[in-house]
Formats: structure tokens, sequence, C-alpha cells
């Protein structure tokens, strides 16, 4: 599992930790961890040259005790201040070690290679002053191949939320942070500005609380999947029912029983517009009609009846996944007729989620963390807000965003097999929230895997979800 926390829980946990330490211990795990990332980005230090972008706090120290080392090792480090007060024992190491050191945005006569964001790190505040931005164009221009590596975060960005509420924030290549991950690492928009990021080890895993966002990895949805026994046969591994498509969204019932039918339950059944029917059941011989079922998928590709659809599979006394059209059926929170909760994944893509909160879509995509918790509250249901980094809310406050997928993803009917294979997952026994988050999983490493770098549709899609499967299990 990958965990993030919040600045609050870093620092209490940097407390405890410091009290058994020399002081100063800390940065230097960082500043270390930071050069070698960059020594290893530069393939080497001699006649490599690096500047440093200082501001005032602790982020600073650790780019200037990081430009000391790679100075030492032969690398031309200068240290560009945007404060009066940049971090002393950090600026001494860098001057000892043949650092140059300069104030002001004036542009370089050559730019460096290598461009180290020490601006802000957990302790900044969102946005960039102009003068920060005019020192990050100078030194790193749009287009230039300057590579930028961020020191813990990209400044700008806001830390515990994931949002970029200021324009102005550093895009790094790299994000080199330390101890555990930050929020923003995993949420977009802020983690699109953090590139790839690198964990670098400083002894606080110990003194972590449960972390406020987690991604699952690879063996986390190996260990969660479900698979036969021996002992099982078709119907004790779970029967999914399908409830979507329609005479003018053929294609979207096609593409649901396509994901609920990759081989993780016993049987499909299909419910729905007879056209469409027999569509399937030339695509897919092994999907049956109506009959029981463990979970429903609702609503992809549906038309004006998706009302009358939601209803039924509300009716059975069994968990479902509401997808596109039926979203706008719901009530808050979901129940059952008489009232009783419903175990259920809702999965909106931005702008269903702002219709569902009654917001502006441009709000839901600036601020994905705070709708899908406050929508997975308001629904008392599991809410998958899909989009590059798709965020999983349990009502109960809970976080996981999935980070398995390529942009190739985007793409119609994508959204149509992510909903069918929740409900597999649904129907063969995992909990909403299990069913969401390693159905998200499966389906962008799926869309990775078939990708292979380049274009991909979502029949192939749901087409490559056993193959990965497959791979988590051998
Ligand atoms: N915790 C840990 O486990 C470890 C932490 N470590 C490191 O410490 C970092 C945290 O350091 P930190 O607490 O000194 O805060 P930091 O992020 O440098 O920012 C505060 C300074 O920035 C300023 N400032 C604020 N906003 C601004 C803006 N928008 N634009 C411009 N300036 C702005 C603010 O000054 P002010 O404007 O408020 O006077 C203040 O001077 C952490 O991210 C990691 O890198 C590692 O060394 C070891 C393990
Ligand atoms: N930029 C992106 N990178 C990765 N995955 C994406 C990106 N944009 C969308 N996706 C994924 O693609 C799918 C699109 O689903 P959706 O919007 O419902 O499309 P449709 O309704 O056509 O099926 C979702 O699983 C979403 O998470
Ligand atoms: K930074």
């Amino acid at each position: 599992m990958r965990a993030a926390h919040t600045e609050a829980q870093v620092r209490a946990a940097e407390e405890a930790l410091m009290a058994g330490l020399p002081p100063g211990a800390l940065m230097q795990r960082a500043a270390s961890g930071l050069a070698h990332a960059v020594l290893a980005l530069l393939d080497g230090a001699y006649g490599r040259r690096v500047t440093l972008l200082v501001g005032g706090g602790d982020n600073g120290g650790d780019a200037l005790f990081a430009g000391a080392l790679l100075a030492r090792r032969g690398a031309a480090v200068d240290a560009v201040l945007l404060t009066e007060s940049p971090h002393e024992a950090g600026l001494a190491a860098l001057r000892a070690a043949g650092g140059r050191v300069r104030r002001g945005t004036a542009a370089p006569r050559e730019l460096p290679d290598l461009v180290v964001d020490g601006i802000v790190g957990i302790g900044g505040r969102p946005g960039l002053r102009d003068d920060t931005v005019a020192a990050l164009e100078a030194h790193a221009p749009a287009g230039s191949g300057v590579t930028v590596v961020a020191v813990d975060v990209p400044s700008g960005v806001e830390v515990d939320t994931g949002r970029t509420p200021e324009d102005a924030h550093v895009r790094a290549d790299v994000t080199v942070t330390f101890g555990t991950h930050k929020v923003a690492h995993l949420v977009d928009p802020a983690a699109r500005a953090c590139g790839v990021v690198q964990l670098v080890d400083i002894g606080l895993a110990p003194h972590l609380p449960a972390p406020a966002v987690e991604a699952l990895q690879a063996a986390d949805v190996a260990a969660l999947l479900p698979r036969p026994t021996p002992a099982s046969h078709k119907y004790s591994r779970g029967v999914v029912g399908v409830r979507a498509g329609s005479g003018r969204y053929p294609g979207a019932g096609l593409l649901a029983v396509a994901g609920a039918a990759s081989g993780l339950v016993g049987m499909v059944r299909y419910v729905g517009d007879p056209t469409v029917l027999d569509r399937v059941r030339e695509a897919h011989p092994e999907v049956v009609g109506v009959g029981r079922v463990q979970a429903w998928t609702v609503g992809s590709g549906g038309d004006n009846r998706a009302g009358a659809a939601l209803r039924a599979a509300l009716a059975d006394e069994v968990p479902l996944v509401v997808d596109a059209e039926a979203l706008r059926h719901l009530d808050a929170p979901v129940r059952r007729e008489g009232g009783e909760p419903v175990p259920a994944v809702l999965t909106p893509h931005a702008g269903e989620l702002a219709a569902l909160l009654d917001v502006e879509r441009a709000e839901v995509e600036a601020d994905q963390l705070a709708s899908a918790r406050r929508a997975a509250e308001r629904y008392d249901a599991v809410v998958l807000l899909k989009g590059s980094h798709s965020v999983v809310a349990h009502p109960d406050g809970r976080v996981r965003v999935n980070t398995s997928s390529t942009p190739w993803l985007a793409t119609a009917g994508a959204g149509d097999v992510l909903a069918g294979l929740i409900g597999a997952l649904l129907a063969g026994g995992l909990a909403p929230y299990d069913a969401a988050s390693v159905g998200a999983w499966l389906h962008g490493a799926a869309a990775t895997y078939a990708s292979q770098g380049g274009p991909v549709v979502a029949t192939q899609v749901a087409a490559a979800i056993p193959e990965v499967v497959r791979d988590l299990l051998t």
C-alpha cells in the first residue's frame, strides 16, 4: 500500500523521531537522498550544472545541503536565494563545498542541466510570488528541457488537498519526498505537477498514524482478488447482473457486460433492451438472462428507462454499482424503498459528480478529494470519481486514489467496462470500497497493458483484464 499523510501528521511523526536523534540528523538524511536522486538523473556530477532555487524554510535547507554534496562531487552548483533568511547551516555548507550564491531573478548566461525546487515544502502556502515565478522561468523556461526536481513537493501546490488554487506553482519532472508520501502526490491536479515521485526513507514510518489517503499496489490487489477454490461452483463464485445499454447506446451494454465477463465471477446475466440482449449473446455466448444475482451494475449507456432499472436493482437485496444515466435518478442518501441502507458504489465522472452535488464541474475538477468525500457522505455510498487519478471515497472518510492508469484510457466506453468490472467484484464478495478500488486498479492496469504506450479502445481494455489478473496471481 502506498500511504500519504498530511502536513500535521508528518510534523507530529517528525517530532517523535527527532526526540531520539541529534539535531539536524533528519535534514542530512533528506539532503543525502535528494542528492543521490539528482546524481542518478544527471548520471554523475562532474561537469554538470545545477541551480538551486532556495526559499526561507527547511525545504531550502534540504536543497542547500544536497547542493553541497553535489558540489563536493564536482558539479557546478549555483544557489539563487529567494529569501532574506536562508537556512544558515545549509548556506555555509554549500559555500564551503565551492557552491556559488546569488540573489535576483536575472537569467543565467547558460541554462543549467537541472533545477532544484527548494522554494517551499510542506510549510508552503499555495501559489508563488512574482519574483519566484520569474526566477523559475529564467532558469527552467517552459520547453527548455531543463530537468526540474522538486524537494518534497512542487512549490505552490496545496499539500493536504491536492488543489492548485493559484495557477503559479512548480511543474516538476521528479519529486523527491521524505518519510512518506503527501496527499498532493496522489490527488489531482497537484499530482500532475509532481512528475515521478521518489520516496526517501528517513526512518519516519514507525511514528506515522493511519494515512489520510492510500493507493493500492499490485500486491494489495492480488491479496483482495476473489479467486475460486476446488470447492467452488459457478453460483458460489457469484453472479453479476447488468442492466445497461439502450437502443440509443447499445455499445455501452456490450462494454459493461465485457467488463463484468472478465472471468472474476461464475456467471453474468444481462437484463434490458431486447436488441442489446441479442448483440450481447452474439458477443458473449456465456451470458444468460433474468434470474438471481449477487450484485447489479446499472445505468451505463441507459436511456429514460434508467430510473426504472435503478428501482428494480434497488428492490433486490444485493449491492449495486450505479453508473451514468442511473446516477441522475439517485436520492441522497441511497436507500431501498423501506429506508434500508444499500451497499453501493457510484461511478461518476467529474460532470456527473457535479450534478450529484449541484455544483459546477470546474469546482469538482479543482477539488477532487473534497468533492468525492462530500458525495460519499451525502449519498452514504462509496463514490468513485473517475479521472486520471480516480478517487475512491468511503462515507466514513477513508480515501484511496488509483495510480495504475494511462492517459490512453480517456476513451469512449471505458467507464462502461469499469462499471461492469466493479459489479463483478461486488458479486464476487468484495465490500464496496474494495470492489471500487480493486476495480479501478485492474481497469487502469488493463489499459496500460493493452496500450503498451499507444492507443487503445474500450473493447481492448476489457479483453486485457484476464491477462492482468493472471500476471497478478502468478
Ligand atoms: N517534517 C519532516 O519530517 C522533514 C522536513 N524536511 C523538510 O522541511 C520542509 C518543511 O520545512 P518548513 O517547515 O521550514 O517549511 P517550508 O516548506 O520550507 O516553508 C516555510 C517557509 O516558506 C515561506 N513561505 C511559505 N509559503 C510561501 C510561498 N507561497 N512563497 C514563498 N515563501 C513562502 C515561509 O516564510 P513566511 O513567508 O511565512 O515568512 C517559511 O520561511 C519539508 O517540506 C522538507 O523539505 C526534511 O528536512 C526532513 C524531514
Ligand atoms: N487522463 C486520464 N488518464 C487516465 N485515465 C483516465 C483519464 N481520463 C479518464 N480516464 C479514465 O477513463 C474512464 C472514462 O470513463 P467515462 O468518463 O465514464 O467514459 P465513458 O462514459 O465514455 O465510458 C474512467 O475510468 C477514467 O478514470
Ligand atoms: K519544493
